[in-house]
């Protein structure tokens, strides 16, 4: 059974919505978080810790898979669910924005991609034909097109072309895409900051009919309100039954911004990259555990949080393993943050159903702090 989005309502009060994304490993309630397993695995947690504080689907990651231990390995492990031991849902992301991020000597043409593999330095390429082909090996239920996320900032002229480039891609890849699996290749919106340039790439995606839609080149270093006014201008294209995806969005204020605004998936390295600096998410807003402050503090991290770390241990015995370098130490931090988010799209969720996510959204700020978390 292929991917398909059921549209359960609207919120009355906001342009949220609340939906379900039918997948060939099961149902994703939306608007959902997805925890980031770059490189097969959300690093330090276990399948069962994952179910156990609600992740619904996990992101992984083509660049880094087709590099290290590719694509034909993981292919003859059975695919990516079996060689990970996760039966749940996973989207793959297509490669594009890790080149840009992570490799050297990258040199984009027409064709695709060239690039220096920042492991160990090989000259490699990706191009839309051969990014789906990978991602039709790792068998993610969810696949990316191969896009270009233009830098930020960047001037228009660039911006177009590579957003009319994106836009040709993206009907490569769907013509490249294997339909013996019941994977789902979804598009990506560019457009950089312009309005008319996010309009016009949607309006091309949506020609080539996708059953879903991500906007990407966001999250980039922008101003938010600059990604919440693409939202706006981006949205209003993207047809009402299919999901749509914010990528590399993870911060509390955003992902309540961004359902407010009608987006269905997001997900983001922030929670566990920030976990493994001893920062956490909390309902009083950030908290830094490793902080001298918190060397005699017996209480929970959060104390109105139910996940595994803030019933069983304190932020001292928290802090004493960061500091001791002690691996159990980010674990329980990387648990709590997940289980933040992933229980604040669950709020999120009652929220629309109860047509109350504006108030919820001044509730949740006020205690959190519009600080930029
Ligand atoms: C707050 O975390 C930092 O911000 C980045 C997340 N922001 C982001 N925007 C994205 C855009 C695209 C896109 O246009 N296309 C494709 N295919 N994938 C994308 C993935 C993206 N993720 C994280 O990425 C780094 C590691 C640079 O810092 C993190």
């Amino acid at each position: 059974m292929a991917v398909k989005y059921e549209l359960i309502k609207t919120c009355a009060q906001t342009g949220a919505r609340l939906g379900r994304l039918h997948t060939p490993h099961g149902v994703i309630d939306t608007p959902t978080f997805m925890p980031v397993g770059t490189q097969a695995s959300v690093k330090g947690m276990s399948p069962e810790e994952l179910k156990t504080l609600g992740a619904q689907i996990i992101l992984s990651n083509t660049y880094h898979l087709f590099l290290r231990p590719g694509h034909e390995l993981v292919k003859e492990a059975g695919g990516l669910h079996r060689f990970m031991n996760w039966d749940r849902p996973i989207l793959t992301d297509s490669g594009g924005f890790q080149v840009f991020s992570l490799s050297e000597m990258r040199k984009i043409t027409e064709e695709g991609v060239q690039f220096r593999s920042h492991i160990n330095g090989d000259k490699l390429s990706l191009t839309p034909e051969s990014a789906t082909q990978v991602q039709n090996a790792l068998g993610a239920d969810i696949i990316m097109a191969f896009d270009e996320c233009p830098p930020y900032p960047a001037e228009y002229e660039y911006v177009k072309q590579s957003t009319e480039r994106t836009s040709r891609w993206a009907e490569r890849c769907l013509k490249a895409h294997s339909r013996s699996h019941d994977q789902a290749l979804f598009g990506i919106v560019q457009g950089g900051m312009h309005a008319d340039l996010r309009k016009q790439s949607a309006l091309d995606l949506t020609s080539l009919d996708f059953p879903g839609y991500a906007m990407g080149g966001l999250s980039v270093g922008e101003p938010k309100h600059f990604m919440y006014e693409m939202l706006e201008e981006t949205i209003p294209y993207l047809p009402g039954n299919k999901p749509r995806y914010l990528m590399g969005v993870g911060s509390p204020d955003a992902l309540i911004e961004g359902s407010i605004r009608g987006v269905d998936m997001f997900d983001c390295v922030l929670p566990t990259r920030i976990a493994r600096n001893g920062t956490l998410m909390t309902s009083q807003g950030r908290m830094v555990v490793r902080n001298a402050k918190y060397t005699n503090d017996f209480g929970p991290m959060d104390p109105e949080c139910s996940c595994y770390a803030c019933r069983n241990y304190s932020r001292a015995y928290i802090r004493h393993l960061i500091k001791a370098d002690e691996m159990f130490g980010l674990r329980l931090t990387t648990i709590h943050n997940l289980h933040f988010l992933v229980n604040l799209m669950v709020q999120v969720r009652e929220a629309i159903r109860e047509d109350r996510l504006g108030t919820f959204r001044e509730e949740f700020f006020e205690k959190y702090g519009m600080a930029d978390n």
